[in-house]
C-alpha cells in the first residue's frame, strides 16, 4: 500500500511540473508594460521635400519600399524664397547711415562761416573742407563764390540762415532736377535690360543682386545674367542673389565668352517674359581697347535681340579721384546712362556726388550704403544734402 501511495505521489508531481511548465511555455503577454512606439524607420528617399504616403497608399501596402527613390537633387529642400521691401522709401530708412558718415562735412563748412570774421583765409579753409570732401575744384569755387557774394549781401548770420544757405547751395550743385528715373519697364514684349559695368571690387555684382532684389521688391519679374566669366565666384556670388528672391540667373563655363552669355541672359528673358534682365560684367580695365573690344561687344550682341535701356557704371566712393579716372575710361567706351555710387556708408567724402557727375555728364541714380541686401537706395538729392546739412 505504501508503495502505491509512493508512486502516486510521483505520479501527481511529474503532473504538477509538465502543468507548470505549459503554463509557463504559453502564459499570455498581456501583463509586459506598454512599450513606447519607436518612431518609423524611414528609408532614406523619404527624407525632406518627399510627401508623406497616402491613406490609399499604405492600405495597398505601397507606401514605402516600392517606390523608386526620386532622384538626388529633388531632395534637396528649395531655400524660401525671400520678399524684399520696395525700393521707393529706402534712402530715408538709410538716413542716418548716411548722416553719419556725411554730416562731418557739414558741421565742418557750418563752423567756418559762424566764425566772427569770415576773412580771405576763413574762405580758404572753406574751400579746401569742399576739395577735401571730393566736391572738385570747379563746383567748390563756384560755391565758395556763391556763398561768399550771399553772405556778403544778405548779411546772413544766424545758424538757421547760414545751414539754409549752404543747403540750397549744395542742393544745387548736386542737381535737384536731373533725371534719374531708372529705366526697368519692359517695351512691349521686350524686357528692359540693364547692363552693369566697372571696375573690379567696386561692388558691381553686389549692386546687380541689391537692384535685383530692389526690383522683385517692387513687384517685378527679373533675370540675371552672370557675363562676368572671368571669375567664377562671381557668377555663384549672382546666383545666391537670384535665388534669395526667386530670380533666374543664366550663366556659362568659366572662361565662356561674356557676350553669348549676355545673349543668352537676354533670350531666355524674352522667353520667360521677364521684365528686366540685369547683365553683370567683368570690365576688366587690361587696356582701353581690350575693354572696349569687350563691353562693346556685349552690347552690339545683347542689341540683336533687345535694347539695352540702362548702363549703369558702378564706382566705389571711398577710391577718391582714383575710382574717377577709372570710370572716366569706362565712360569713354561705354555710353552711360547712370552712376551708381557704392560704399557712400563709409567715407565722408561724399562730394563726389557732385564731381563725378559733373566730369561724366550722366546723373547718380543709385546708391550703395552699407553692406546689407536691402542697402541699395534710389538716390534723393534733398535727402542727400540734408545728411550733410544736418536738420
Ligand atoms: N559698406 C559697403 N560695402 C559694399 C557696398 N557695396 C558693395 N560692398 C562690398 O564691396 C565688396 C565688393 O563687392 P563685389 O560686388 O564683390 O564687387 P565687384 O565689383 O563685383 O567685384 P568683381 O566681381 O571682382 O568684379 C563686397 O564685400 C561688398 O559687400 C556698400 O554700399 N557699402
Amino acid at each position: 500500500m505504501e508503495e502505491y501511495i509512493g508512486y502516486l505521489v510521483l505520479v501527481v508531481a511529474i503532473a504538477a511540473l509538465a502543468l507548470v511548465s505549459v503554463f509557463l511555455l504559453f502564459r499570455p503577454k498581456t501583463r509586459r508594460p506598454p512599450s513606447v512606439p519607436a518612431p518609423p524607420e524611414t528609408p532614406a528617399a523619404e527624407a525632406p521635400g518627399r510627401p508623406a504616403a497616402t491613406e490609399e497608399e499604405e492600405a495597398a501596402g505601397t507606401a514605402t519600399t516600392t517606390v523608386p527613390p526620386p532622384p538626388a537633387e529633388e531632395l534637396v529642400k528649395p531655400p524660401a524664397i525671400e520678399v524684399p521691401p520696395p525700393s521707393a522709401g529706402r534712402m530715408v530708412r538709410l538716413r542716418s547711415r548716411l548722416a553719419r558718415s556725411q554730416n562731418v562735412i557739414g558741421r565742418g563748412l557750418l563752423e567756418l562761416l559762424s566764425r566772427d570774421r569770415l576773412d580771405d583765409e576763413v574762405w580758404d579753409e572753406i574751400e579746401e573742407t569742399l576739395i577735401t570732401a571730393d566736391v572738385g575744384v570747379a563746383p567748390t569755387r563756384a560755391m565758395v563764390e556763391n556763398l561768399r557774394t550771399k553772405v556778403k549781401v544778405l548779411g546772413t548770420r544766424t545758424e538757421e540762415e547760414l545751414r539754409a544757405l549752404l543747403r540750397e547751395e549744395l542742393l544745387a550743385q548736386v542737381g535737384p532736377d536731373l533725371d534719374r528715373t531708372l529705366r526697368t519697364e519692359p517695351t512691349g514684349e521686350r524686357p528692359a535690360v540693364v547692363l552693369i559695368v566697372g571696375v573690379n571690387g567696386t561692388g558691381k555684382t553686389t549692386t546687380a543682386g541689391k537692384l535685383a532684389r530692389a526690383l522683385v521688391g517692387d513687384g517685378k519679374k527679373v533675370l540675371l545674367g552672370a557675363a562676368d566669366t572671368f571669375r567664377a565666384a562671381a557668377a555663384d556670388q549672382l546666383q545666391t542673389w537670384g535665388e534669395r528672391v526667386g530670380a533666374a540667373v543664366v550663366r556659362g563655363p568659366e572662361g565662356a565668352d561674356p557676350a553669348s552669355v549676355a545673349f543668352d541672359a537676354v533670350a531666355k528673358g524674352i522667353a520667360d517674359k521677364v521684365d528686366t534682365v540685369i547683365v553683370d560684367t567683368a570690365g576688366r580695365l587690361h587696356t582701353k581697347v581690350g575693354l572696349m573690344d569687350e563691353l562693346g561687344k556685349i552690347k552690339r550682341v545683347i542689341e540683336k535681340k533687345a535694347q539695352v535701356d540702362e548702363v549703369l557704371l558702378v564706382l566705389d566712393a571711398t577710391t577718391g579721384q582714383n575710382g574717377m579716372r577709372q570710370a572716366q575710361v569706362f565712360a569713354e567706351v561705354v555710353d552711360v546712362t547712370g552712376i551708381v555710387l557704392t560704399k557712400l556708408d563709409g567715407t565722408a567724402k561724399g562730394g563726389i556726388v557732385i564731381s563725378v557727375q559733373r566730369e561724366l555728364g550722366v546723373p547718380v541714380k543709385l546708391v550703395g550704403l552699407g553692406e546689407g541686401p536691402d542697402d541699395l537706395a534710389p538716390f534723393d538729392p534733398k535727402l542727400f544734402v540734408d545728411a550733410i546739412v544736418g536738420d
